[in-house]
């Protein structure tokens, strides 16, 4: 008998803790939503405010690219190659072997530190690891190497 009533109790507590998940997860899907409408949008830096941000010299440009697109279509000049897949480690290491091995300073989280690639998907990638180790204020250009070629190395009109 007892046992029969221990497992209807616990059968009702389960299915509390199902409903209580499910709810969880609603809400974490919810704030993923918002997380990554909230990096798109706060996140991204425009052309001309990276040109401004270069000039300034008050940011660390960042290319995630691999280090053979770098050398086979060029970069943006003053930016630092960790490519995308080593990203989460940099950002971790001792400032001594940081420095050691991309020859600069280490970023402090407060730092502003700005995240490009070719088109926007590996930058935006790299800004959400580096937003999840503590770095609050790391943005990305989504423009990417893509963007920033065809105004500085075309005649087009430059863009914002
Ligand atoms: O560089 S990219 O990942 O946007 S193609």
């Amino acid at each position: 008998m007892k046992k029969v009533h221990q497992g209807n109790h616990h059968g009702h507590i389960t299915e509390k803790k199902n409903d209580a998940s499910r709810k969880a997860s609603g809400l974490n899907s919810i704030k993923g939503n918002c997380h990554n409408f909230c990096t798109a949008v706060f996140k991204d830096v425009t052309y001309k405010e990276l040109k401004n941000l270069l000039n300034s010299k008050k940011i660390m440009l960042i290319d995630v690219r691999e280090t053979w697109e770098i050398l086979e279509c060029g970069k943006i000049p003053g930016s630092v190659n960790i490519p995308l897949g080593e990203v989460g480690e940099a950002l971790q290491m001792h400032p001594e072997d940081f420095k050691e091995k991309y020859n600069e300073v280490k970023p402090s989280k407060s730092d502003s530190l700005v995240f490009s690639c070719l088109a926007g998907v590996r930058s935006k990638k790299a800004l959400d690891t580096a937003v999840s180790l503590g770095f609050n204020s790391a943005k990305h250009y989504a423009g990417g190497w893509k963007e920033w070629a065809s105004y500085e190395y075309s005649e087009k009109p430059q863009g914002n």
